[in-house]
């Protein structure tokens, strides 16, 4: 694991150092946006319009974060629009592989992991350097690449999200919408207290180098979970009878638990499983078409279990837990 210092690679974890032991995740850096017309969105520069085949999609499957992008991908039937390419899952010494053979001695090439299409590249960090040749910052997935211009338009999740969730109905006639303007300060409030103490506490937890920051962590993702698991007792959905965008941001999180964060990042007051709420809630979402083919526990555990050596020194990836998301949910019976 590692990161480009103005340009160049460098192989090194994450430095808590500065911060008493609590892992920080750095924001993104490309904030371009596509747009129906291609004139600029609510951030970066214009000319990213919406167009068949212009745009490449860049994940892992073990990402939360890229996970999001894959289903509003499949959501809003943009498949046969925008192609998409899986990275390895193990992340090692020169960040995320593509498959093929400049692969690292130490990683292990896993079923569903792809060589880059455009130009052959061995590693992510070269298209970081291609869009941007003197790059500093974290090289992470996933990316959404103009193939026009050469360049990365957006490295966040939350941003390519909502592009894929309006820019390109025009050309899907899909007008569907995950944020919907009566629900956006609703949504907005749900995602900021769920981003903060699930989607990244996990991590926070995880990647703490401090009991402190650890049992800080801990604590915010359970009482988190709690709340929501009361809050799914009355309602399907977050926000009441409509799938938004807050829910699919959960999701990520949630079905990863506890293959992963409950062992792995030690978020182990309980399982989801424990959950009656949120663990047929997660089915739920799992079972809405197109969704249960993003997910894939092969390459989830296998990239966190072998990829955080400083973790799991053995690298040993746990053959566990048992789990099946295709099981009944019964939640229907909360529709109105
Ligand atoms: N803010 C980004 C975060 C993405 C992110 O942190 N992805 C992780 C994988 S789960 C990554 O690529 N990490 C590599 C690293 O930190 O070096 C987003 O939501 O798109």
């Amino acid at each position: 694991m590692g990161l480009l210092q103005q340009g160049q690679w460098v192989d090194q974890w994450y430095d808590t150092g500065k911060s008493e032991g609590k892992f920080e995740r750095e924001a993104a850096r490309f904030r371009h946006w596509v747009t129906a017309d291609g004139n600029a969105g609510p951030a970066g520069d214009s000319g990213f319009k919406a167009e068949a085949g212009r745009y490449h999609l860049y994940v892992s499957l073990a990402c939360p974060w890229a996970h999001r992008t894959l289903i509003f991908r499949t959501l809003k039937n943009l498949e046969s629009l925008i192609a998409v390419t899986v990275v390895e899952p193990h992340m090692l010494e020169n960040g995320w592989e593509f498959a093929g053979p400049g692969q690292s001695h130490n990683a292990r090439h896993i079923h569903g992991a792809e060589a880059e299409p455009l130009y052959g590249k061995d590693y992510l960090y070269q298209l970081y350097l291609q869009a941007a040749a003197d790059y500093s910052g974290r090289v992470t997935v996933p990316v959404l690449w103009d193939k026009q211009q050469n360049t990365i338009v957006s490295n966040e999740s939350a941003d390519i999200i909502r592009m894929f969730n309006s820019a390109f109905n025009h050309l899907t006639g899909n007008s569907q919408d995950y944020y919907p303007n009566p629900l956006r300060s609703e949504i907005d409030a749900l995602n900021e207290r769920i981003y903060h103490n699930i989607n990244n506490g996990v991590y926070r937890a995880g990647f703490a180098t401090s009991q402190q920051a650890y049992e800080q962590a801990f604590d915010d993702v359970f009482n988190t979970l709690d709340w929501l698991e009361q809050r799914l007792c009355e309602q399907r959905y977050l926000t009441g009878s409509k799938l938004t965008e807050a829910d699919w941001r959960l999701f990520t999180t949630l079905i990863r638990f506890d293959a992963v964060y409950h062992g792995h990042f030690k978020t182990n007051r309980q399982r989801l499983a424990d959950y009656p709420q949120l663990s047929a809630y997660v089915r739920d979402l799992y079972q809405q078409p197109g969704v249960a083919a993003t997910v894939n526990f092969e390459h989830i555990k296998q990239h966190y279990y072998y990829s955080h050596g400083e973790i799991n020194p053995t690298r040993i990836v746990p053959k566990g837990p048992l789990q099946d998301f295709s099981l009944s949910h019964q939640r229907h019976r909360l529709d109105n």
